[in-house]
């Protein structure tokens, strides 16, 4: 059977959602480790007073990109950025680039989303549901399509305990959804969407629930895979160690923490926290990509992709590892950091008054005294926003059921298990994730969450 660098060489590969965390990393390792590759389309959007081209040219000057340009200094000629606002009818491509991408897609790989936890439903829905469903009616045009890769979240099932590589019913029948949402007005969509999220934490896993739905709907005219990563971190090993580019997740949190001025915060210390390193989601993706292809499963096979039931790590260890700032503090810290974790509410409580806004005020009345603009309450109280979302995530535990991943592994052959390595050992993982990378992110940008 063809490895899987054999498989994509000659491949024309759709991908969205590219100049996000983990799209640069999955156009990165394509390029890298498959490099006969034929061409990477990628969906863009114009941001920022920039054009998507100069957008995408800018992406590939990136570190990350070293060293693809170090094996190929032409990779660029491979990548073909394509004008798409997902959220537009049609995603907004134009007529010819339509013909274009009908005509010579072989993959795709659907990474775009909206992953805020306080994303307003209807965008949410857009986004993550509807622009997915035209994702699909775009792909059914595709005569030479083999594979579509849609990546979701392993929390899109949290209401769950124990989630199995299935696709669950949906709490709701999106299209039905869709349709009362689209005459409402935005007030009153936002005041009932607690009611309509019923047990999802935020709009954010209700919505990827829903768009797994949206994507099992079509899995008899199209040979689809579903990647469901945990909580993903920076980079294990490639391109090389601790690479991240966001506040995401834990990484804002061990910012914070870093820098003196988170001090406590609600979670389990005996909860898996299952953080699963970029490189690794990317690989199994690329795998998903290859075995879907080259099986063509008759269902779509969902791949949780987790490592609490392999190597489970805990959340107080990571606040073992939080430790270590005590000692090595991050640049520019508020004070020397001190990390408290306690699922007790109260406990919690008593901290964040003691440890976070007592300082707080001091450090503003000392401020307002020197003549300067107080900022720390106004750093607190969106830090306290922010960790009240979370909290929901370091507060409980669950169980993943992995066969898929391991089917997976076992079709590797001992070559491409080099390539495509899909456990980390957590120890050198979560080291290497908050040691390496923290201290290097943060030093780039050193200007937020410390006192200037
Ligand atoms: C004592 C310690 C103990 C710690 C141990 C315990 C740790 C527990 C951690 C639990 C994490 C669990 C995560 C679970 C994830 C589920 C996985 C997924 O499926 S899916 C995917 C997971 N999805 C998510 O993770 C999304 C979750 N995040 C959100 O939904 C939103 O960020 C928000 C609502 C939390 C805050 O919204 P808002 O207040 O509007 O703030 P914005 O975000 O808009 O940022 C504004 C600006 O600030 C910048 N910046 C931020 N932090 C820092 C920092 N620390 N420094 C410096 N800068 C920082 C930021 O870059 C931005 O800059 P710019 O771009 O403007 O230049
Ligand atoms: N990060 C994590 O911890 C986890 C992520 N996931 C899933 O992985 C996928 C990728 O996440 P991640 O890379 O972290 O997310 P990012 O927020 O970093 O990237 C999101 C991507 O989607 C694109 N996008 C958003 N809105 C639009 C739009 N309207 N039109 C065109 N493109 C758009 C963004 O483009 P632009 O640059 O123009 O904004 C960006 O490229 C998502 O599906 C997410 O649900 C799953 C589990 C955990």
């Amino acid at each position: 059977m063809a490895s899987i660098a054999d498989y994509y060489a000659g491949k024309s590969v759709l991908i969205t959602g590219a100049t996000g965390f983990m799209g640069k990393v999955l156009v990165e390792k394509l390029l890298r480790s498959c490099p006969h590759v034929r061409a990477l389309y990628l969906l863009v959007r114009p941001k920022a007073g920039q054009s998507m081209q100069e957008r995408v040219s800018d992406m590939m000057k990136c570190k990350l990109f070293d060293r693809v340009r170090e094996d190929n200094p032409d990779f660029h000629q491979k990548i073909v950025p394509i004008s798409s606002e997902l959220i537009q009818p049609g995603l907004a491509i134009g007529p010819e680039d339509k013909e274009t991408l009908t005509s010579c897609i072989n993959i795709i790989f659907h990474c775009a989303a909206t992953i805020r936890f306080d994303e307003p439903l209807k965008h949410a829905l857009q986004l993550n549901v509807m622009a997915t469903q035209q994702l699909i009616s775009l792909a059914q045009q595709m005569p030479h399509l083999q594979a579509f890769i849609h990546i979701s979240t392993a929390y899109a099932n949290c209401n769950r305990r124990h989630i199995d590589d299935i696709i669950y019913p949906p709490p709701v029948e999106p299209k039905k959804l869709i349709d009362s949402l689209e005459w409402m007005e935005d007030s009153i969509v936002r005041d009932i969407t607690p009611r309509l999220i019923g047990d999802h934490p935020n709009t954010y896993t209700y919505t990827k629930a829903l768009a797994e739905c949206v994507v099992q709907k079509e899995s008899s005219k199209l040979s689809i895979a579903i990647i469901r990563p945990s909580i993903v971190g920076a980079s294990w090993q490639e391109p090389f160690p601790g690479w991240i580019d966001n506040f995401n997740g834990p990484s804002g949190v061990f910012i914070a923490a870093g820098k003196g001025i988170l001090r406590t915060m609600r979670a389990n210390n005996d909860a898996v926290a299952d953080l699963i390193p970029v490189d690794v989601v990317i690989n199994l993706t690329l795998a998903a990509g290859w075995y879907t292809a080259v099986h063509r499963p008759k269902a779509a096979l969902v791949y949780n992709c987790t490592t609490g039931g392999i190597n489970p790590f805990h959340w107080g260890e990571i606040g073992m590892f939080l430790f270590s700032f005590k000692r090595n503090p991050l640049e520019q810290a508020f004070r020397r950091p001190n990390a408290n974790i306690t699922s007790n509410y109260l406990m919690n409580q008593y901290w964040i008054l003691v440890s976070h806004r007592f300082p707080a005020l001091l450090y503003d009345l000392y401020l307002r005294l020197s003549g300067q603009k107080p900022q720390m309450m106004r750093i607190f109280n969106r830090l306290h926003k922010a960790i009240g979302l979370l909290e929901y995530f370091s507060s409980q535990d669950w169980e993943w059921n992995s066969e898929n991943m391991n089917m997976l592994m076992s079709h590797l052959s001992p070559e491409d298990r080099k390539v495509q390595y899909l456990q980390p050992r957590p120890s050198t993982y979560h080291t290497a994730m908050i040691a390496t990378s923290l201290q290097t992110f943060s030093s780039r940008h050193s200007t937020l969450m410390c006192v200037s």
